[in-house]
């Protein structure tokens, strides 16, 4: 099997193209693949279908072979690999996902990097959109226990469900201490990614986010514009802000219909891969 592998701030991808093929056992080949010592390695694995309603279809699965509706560093990535493989053939152009259709503009930068900005689409707050337990309508600035700490959190629907606990310094073991705990805690019915942030001012954060069915990645494109936007909404942060993780940084716009997520797409390496 042909593939690509790329990264988007450290948030690393297999891609192969599945537009002629029909296989029922991506998640099987996810867990192979993604797995780094005894193959390539990723966070993720992304799939190249047709689309009946966008330019190209994307599929996402987690290392642990769950499927997810939407990944913004790999949407990103999957961007280049179809416009550097000329699967689409303009810069402006739109993926079909399963969170539904994100427009996609691309920018080479180097013969390896290219600039890739997403419109996200405008998330929402919904308690039921998010597949949440609860008796309220939406889950802002709630205190929960976990382990031997409270923390308080705030939950939305970024493509995928996102938690975000504003932290005044990020500590990476708490990050998986307890962003493990929170991902499988039974309010969240699907789960839940869980981003550990720390504002520097108006318009810079950081963020380290555990993720729903790979645990710590270095950067995590839909978690990152998810802080940007719960940050925006709690009149924290301005609507322009950078964000930085361990792998890198991207630019979230949060415009009044939409938001927009601008970061890096790199090509690490290509070869074929024995499944
Ligand atoms: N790394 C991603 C998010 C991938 C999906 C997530 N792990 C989930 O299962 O919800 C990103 O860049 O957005």
């Amino acid at each position: 099997m042909e593939f690509w592998k790329l990264h988007g701030i450290g948030n690393d991808f297999i891609v192969i193209d599945q537009r002629f093929n029909q296989y029922d056992e991506y998640e099987k080949i996810a867990k192979k693949v993604c797995n780094r010592k005894f193959s390539v390695g990723a966070d993720g694995l992304l799939i190249v279908k047709k689309s009946n309603i966008a330019d190209v279809k994307m599929l996402y699965y987690n290392s642990d072979g769950s499927i997810a509706s939407m990944c913004g560093n790999g949407l990103r990535c999957f961007a280049k690999y179809v416009y550097d493989n000329e699967i689409v053939l303009k810069e402006n152009f739109k993926i079909e996902t399963l969170d539904g259709i994100k427009e996609v503009n691309i920018n080479k930068e180097d013969n390896i990097t290219s600039l890739v900005k997403v419109n996200m689409g405008s998330g929402s707050f919904l308690c039921k959109n998010i597949s949440m337990i609860h008796t309220m309508e939406t889950f802002l600035e709630q205190k929960i226990k976990v382990k031997d700490k409270e923390f308080i959190v705030s939950s939305m629907l970024m493509g995928v469900p996102h938690t975000v606990v504003f932290v005044d310094d990020i500590n990476l073991n708490d990050v998986h201490k307890y962003g493990s705990e929170i991902e499988k805690n039974k309010m969240f019915l699907k789960g839940t990614n869980v981003n550990f942030v720390k504002i520097e001012d108006n318009n810079n954060i950081k963020v380290a986010t555990w993720e729903r069915g790979c645990g710590y990645t270095l950067g995590c494109g839909t978690g990152m514009t998810a802080s940007a936007v719960i940050g925006n909404f709690l009149r924290k942060l301005d609507k322009n802000v950078y964000v930085t993780s361990q792998g890198g940084c991207v630019k979230i716009d949060i415009n009044e219909d939409c938001i927009y997520m601008t970061g890096p797409a790199v090509k690490i390496c290509e070869g074929i891969l024995e499944v």
